[in-house]
Formats: C-alpha cells, sequence, structure tokens
C-alpha cells in the first residue's frame, strides 16, 4: 500500500490517469495489486446496493495489508473484486501489472489459479487427499512440475516437515490453517488473498499463523492482503486500511490492535 503519512488519507490516493490502451496499471506494472476507481453494485431499482463506491489502492509487491470495516461496509465485495472473483462495475483492477477488466472467464481462472493464493477461514482442504498432495494441488490443475527446491522450502516454513503423508482431518485446525498457507505459496503468487485466515482458530495458534504470514511478507517478499473482523489479527499486518459504506475512509501504518480497534469504534462498529 502506498505509504501516504499515516492516518485520515481521506480522498487523498492520486494516481495517473491511464494510459489511452488503458492497460498499464498506475505503478507502471511494478506493483502486486491496483485498483482504481473501483465501484460494484447489486440489483437494480429499489434493491440496487452500491457495495463499492470508488475505491482507489495499490499494495506494493511485499507488504501485508489487512483490511477492516463494520460489517457491510463492502470488505467482501472488495476482496472478490480485487481476486477477479466478481467484475466491478466500473474501474479497473491490475493484478501485477495486467488489466482483468474485459479478460474472458476463462483467462481470468487461469490467472486466479497461477496469480492468486487463496487463504480462507475454512481452510478449504481437501479431505481425500494428503499435505503433500494438497499443497501442490494448484499446480497438478495447471499441470506444472512442481520444484523440488521451493516445495521443500515451503513445506519447512509453514512448519510441515514430517507430516506430509497426513490427511487433514488428522491435523490439528493451526496445522490446516498452514497448509492451505503452503497451498497458497506453491505457485509464488502475485498476491496471497486471506479471508479471515484465523476465524476458525485459538488466538495462540491464530496468532502463530498470521506471523508465518508476516514472514513471508518480511522474508520472501510476499505480497499479502487480509480481510479480518479482529484487530489482533489485523494489528500483524503493516498497513490497515478502513471501509466504511463502500469508500476506503481511513488507513493507519504500523498498526496496534489498540489503535485499529479504537478506529472501529470510531466507525461505529459495535
Ligand atoms: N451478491 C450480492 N447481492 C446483493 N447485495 C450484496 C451482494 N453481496 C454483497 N451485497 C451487499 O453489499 C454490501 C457490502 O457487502 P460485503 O459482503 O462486501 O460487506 P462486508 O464488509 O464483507 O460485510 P461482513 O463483514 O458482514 O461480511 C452489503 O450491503 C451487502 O448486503
Amino acid at each position: 500500500m502506498l505509504f501516504l503519512g499515516g492516518r485520515s488519507v481521506k480522498n487523498r490516493l492520486t494516481f495517473p490517469s491511464r494510459t489511452p490502451g488503458g492497460t498499464e496499471s498506475p505503478a507502471g506494472g511494478s506493483g502486486a495489486l491496483a485498483l482504481h476507481e473501483v465501484t460494484k453494485h447489486y440489483g437494480s431499482g429499489e434493491n440496487r446496493t452500491q457495495a463499492l463506491k470508488g475505491i482507489s489502492v495499490e499494495l506494493a509487491r511485499g507488504s501485508f495489508t489487512a483490511v477492516m470495516g463494520p460489517s457491510g461496509s463492502g470488505k467482501s465485495t472488495f476482496l472478490h473484486c480485487a481476486a477477479g472473483l466478481d467484475r466491478p462495475s466500473s474501474g479497473e483492477v491490475w493484478l501485477g501489472g495486467t488489466p482483468l477488466s474485459g479478460m474472458r472467464e476463462s483467462r481470468l481462472t487461469r490467472l486466479r489459479r497461477d496469480r492468486i493464493g487463496f487463504v480462507f477461514q475454512a481452510y478449504n482442504l481437501l479431505q481425500a487427499l494428503d499435505v503433500r498432495d494438497n499443497i501442490t494441488m494448484p499446480l497438478r490443475l495447471t499441470g506444472e512440475r512442481v520444484d523440488p527446491a521451493w516445495f521443500d522450502e515451503v513445506v519447512e516454513r509453514v512448519g510441515l516437515t514430517g507430516r506430509l503423508h497426513h490427511r487433514p482431518a488428522q491435523l490439528s485446525g493451526g496445522q490446516q490453517q498452514r497448509v492451505a498457507v503452503a497451498r497458497a505459496l506453491i505457485t509464488r503468487p502475485d498476491v496471497i488473498m486471506a479471508d479471515e485466515p484465523t476465524g476458525a482458530l485459538d488466538s495462540r495458534t491464530g496468532a502463530q499463523v498470521l506471523t508465518l504470514l508476516r514472514d513471508l511478507v518480511e522474508e520472501l517478499g510476499q505480497t499479502v492482503l487480509m480481510v479480518t473482523h479482529d484487530p489482533l489479527a489485523a494489528a500483524h499486518a503493516q498497513e490497515v486500511l478502513f471501509l466504511a459504506d463502500g469508500l476506503v475512509v481511513d488507513r493507519l501504518m504500523a498498526p496496534t490492535a489498540h489503535a485499529v480497534a479504537g478506529i472501529m469504534t470510531e466507525l461505529g462498529d459495535r
């Protein structure tokens, strides 16, 4: 995320205008992810909901950003648009410099598989497969070969050496989430997108998973974007982005849980 000098940067994000071809990201492709004036509405007429009202953000490579906001503020919609799971109503999303608008569904699916790693609250592991096969699943889907050195490094980083032949049911929740992190990492994605990654874990195990994500950022230069409701979880990020009513209304660098909770209270979160 661009550092703009601390809190209260409402409406101070500026982006150069797009090139005539509309194919260049605001940072000339150097950022991991960029959104420019992204809006999203659902339904029409009386049922119309404006979930995102014009979001412009950029994630630098090797950054760890948390997204927070009251219920209904647009966090999931933001994540889904950023990941190409949902199409914005207007605006543009660039992933690693590639614009997503106008991309056919099949290409978008491939891009998501190759360049985004997903970590969900519910782990989403395949129960019939062992740890090794769960981790390598994204590569096997595309028929890519596994780089043994990278596989070993990923497994060691997430602390699963010695568990490769276990099935998910034989692992603790924290271990299962670490399998999911390894699976997200194996393709060396532009961004790991984590949606409430510690929502199902106790606080100590959750903290271990968050420390792992932070280490991936600091030591491997991985980019991580995480949606969370938990100020303690958000405090592991380098920056927190606050959404309210479909807009980015505040940002906090080097967050503490206390400061995050304070802003959430100001935003009317109960
Ligand atoms: N598929 C959909 N159809 C219609 N409205 C939707 C849809 N998805 C989200 N919305 C609406 O868009 C707004 C933003 O929803 P979103 O799920 O992005 O918020 P959120 O911040 O993730 O909420 P929560 O913290 O409760 O999960 C809400 O008003 C929601 O009702």
